[in-house]
């Protein structure tokens, strides 16, 4: 897998601010920050490719929450011009928001109810510059901790796990999503860094707990582990939510270089991909290449 031929882009991450419980807001706040984020790349020689939402954005990020604001989810391939009559709000305003600014969308998470079986999923939609939706992830690891006295969540209470794995391609290389949590499983990044990634995508939301322990910890070890690029995207912080946000949206090169980083305050950060700085990384220290499968064959046979 060692070097990879693809494009360099730039991609912004959108570090949404003012969000309710109001579903319509959080919409219109989403699609006035995409317009920001390419007003304010306007005078810059490079194009800006891509567009990142952070984690569950349209909902307040509560267990008692998830259900009532999901919404259904078309299948892949669904194009602008053919709206299933079964998708909501949300969606419809993510493929015009994509569709409309002509940029490639990562849509961060929103609560998603499955048609057949009426589970509830953490689910992030991807779509190209023509609105086409062109990838789902259904966050695999749900986020059940219990630190006692700072922070307990549950997400299994109301959600169900993802049961795959999930990369796109794009003009500029292959991309892998994982939501929030999912960073923790090593694994991910791994096999997505071997199907050929050029970069693992997040959105996330940590808390003011476990942020200032692991969120840039987790970037900087999965980046540097599979040499690879590195963006999570969570809110801005919000005085009176339940849950506070960490926010801290960050990009990490493959060296582990911390590229740009948020305050907590709603903003918009923008980072370039460079696939020459990816290649040059893996040609001078190459463990792409120096993997011993003959002395570690299959980690998880060994353990399951
Ligand atoms: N929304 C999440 O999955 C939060 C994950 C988190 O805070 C962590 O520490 O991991």
């Amino acid at each position: 897998m060692a070097q990879i031929s693809a494009k360099s882009s730039k991609l912004a991450l959108l570090q949404l601010g003012g969000l309710t419980s109001s579903k319509s807001n959080n919409i219109k706040i989403a699609q006035k920050f995409i317009r920001d984020a390419i007003e304010g790349n306007d005078n810059n020689d490079k194009k800006l490719d891509l567009i990142v939402l952070p984690e569950i954005w349209n909902s307040p990020y509560s267990v008692n929450s998830f259900r009532e604001y999901s919404e259904f989810i078309p299948s892949i391939g669904t194009k602008i011009n053919e709206p299933s009559s079964k998708e909501g709000e949300t969606v419809k305003a993510m493929r015009e928001m994509a569709k409309e600014n002509k940029i490639w969308l990562i849509g961060g998470s929103i609560p998603q109810k499955d048609e057949k079986t009426d589970e509830i999923y953490n689910t992030c939609t991807v779509y190209d510059p023509e609105g086409t939706l062109v990838a789902i992830h259904q966050k695999v690891h749900l986020f059940d901790i219990d630190i006692p006295g700072k922070q307990t969540f549950k997400e299994s209470d109301t959600l169900t796990g993802g049961k795959s794995l999930t990369t796109f391609e794009t003009p500029f290389g292959k991309i892998g999503l994982g939501i929030c949590y999912d960073i923790r499983f090593p694994e991910m990044a791994q096999i997505a860094a071997r199907q050929g990634c050029v970069a693992m995508i997040y959105p996330a939301a940590f808390n003011t707990t476990t942020g200032p322990m692991h969120w840039t910890l987790l970037q900087r070890a999965r980046a540097v582990d599979n040499q690879i690029y590195v963006a999570m995207c969570s809110p801005a912080r919000h005085p009176e939510a339940v849950y506070q946000a960490y926010g801290h949206s960050m990009v990490v090169n493959p060296l582990g270089d911390v590229l740009t980083e948020a305050s907590h305050e709603p903003t918009i950060i923008y980072a370039d991909i460079d696939v020459d700085l990816l290649n040059t990384t893996r040609r001078n220290l190459p463990v792409t290449i120096q993997r011993r499968f003959d002395v570690y064959p299959n980690v998880a046979e060994k353990f399951l």
